[in-house]
């Protein structure tokens, strides 16, 4: 399973981080540049033997749409990932693509119509003005799902929805700039009861999270878990033994929701929890369909060419 990551950002290559001393910094640097330069010669030919050239909305083989320093920061978060480690870190760029070309997120998150019932239970918040590494956020009201059955009953219909706004924030990221190559997620569980842990609600958010942990790495700045009653303390425990433990580390536990305005920008954040939009968070929610600008010319590229191949 991935480590996603630190919880502060990637090492950025070039920067005069100082670890145990200069010395050793520019040791590790130089190391971690040939790394680099390896892994991106490496990963053209992962491209081509898995026949799939595209993460998170950006082309990785020299085409039209690549661009070299978003390929670099991409290849760098899987290293990072994998704490540095070539070998890993190729072997999992190759499932990543992999699970790409087999799953595609990109039609789970532009092309296909997920049904109603999930738009009460996820949405997505941008911020331009928060602290680096909070300006997209990611919000799961799963509390709110007091009818497991409707929302877990077909658990791939709820996988192909949830992948595919994990998608879209991932698309809202700017794997460029060092202030937005993070997101922020948070789950709800206000109104939540022991009832709702049935098996597919079990079964379902284990998968997810492996697709997560496994495909989707270094993303992850912090993650809110909101509303969480004291006796369902021991979930916690429970779920995040099946979680890497870089990830666990960026995981906060709020047992009242309005203390959630101690951690993110008070302006961009609902009454429901101590903030200062009184029409509640859901008002800020980013709306993809009104904003196809958002879309990066590579997934622009690839849903056109798919909904052209339809009309064929
Ligand atoms: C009973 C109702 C619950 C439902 C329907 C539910 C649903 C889910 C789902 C679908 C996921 C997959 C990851 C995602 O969507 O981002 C998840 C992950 C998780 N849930 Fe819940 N959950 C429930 C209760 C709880 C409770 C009470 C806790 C206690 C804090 C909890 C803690 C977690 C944790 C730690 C993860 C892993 C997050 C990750 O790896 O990113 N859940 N939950």
């Amino acid at each position: 399973m991935v480590q996603d990551g630190p919880v502060t950002r990637a090492p950025c290559l070039n920067s005069t981080l100082k670890i145990n001393g200069f010395k050793y910094y520019l040791m590790a640097t130089s190391l971690q540049k040939e790394t680099l330069e390896k892994f991106k010669k490496q990963a053209q030919e992962v491209v081509s033997e898995v026949e799939y050239d595209e993460l998170f909305g950006h082309q990785l083989s020299h085409g039209e749409f690549f661009d070299e320093k978003i390929y670099e920061q991409l290849l760098v978060k899987i290293l990072t990932a994998y704490d540095w480690d070539y070998k890993t870190s190729v072997d999992n760029l190759e499932k990543i693509l992999e699970w790409r070309k087999e799953f595609n997120p990109i039609s789970a998150a532009f092309l296909e119509n997920h049904d109603s019932k999930f738009d009460d239970i996820g949405f997505i918040t941008v911020n331009s003005e928060a602290k680096p590494l909070e300006k997209i956020t990611t919000w799961n009201l799963y509390g709110k799902v007091t009818d497991p059955k409707k929302i877990f009953g077909d658990p791939n219909a709820f996988l192909r929805w949830r992948v595919g706004l994990m998608e879209q924030s991932v698309q809202l990221l700017d794997f460029a700039s060092q202030d937005n190559n993070y997101m922020v997620q948070v789950h709800d569980y206000k109104g939540v009861s022991l009832f709702q842990r049935d098996s597919e609600v079990k079964k379902t958010t284990k998968k997810v999270i492996e697709v997560f942990g496994n495909y989707y790495p270094e993303l992850l700045s912090k993650k809110f878990f909101v509303n969480v009653p004291s006796i369902m303390m021991w979930v916690f425990k429970v779920i995040t033994a099946f979680v890497a433990e870089k990830t666990r580390n960026k995981f906060v536990v709020i047992s009242n929701g309005q203390e959630l305005s101690k951690y993110l920008d008070p302006k961009q954040l609902g009454t429901e929890y101590g903030g200062k939009v009184s029409e509640g968070t859901k008002s800020l929610r980013f709306l993809f369909k009104e904003s196809k600008t958002k879309y990066t010319p590579y997934t622009a590229h690839l849903v056109g060419k798919s909904i052209a191949s339809e009309i064929d």
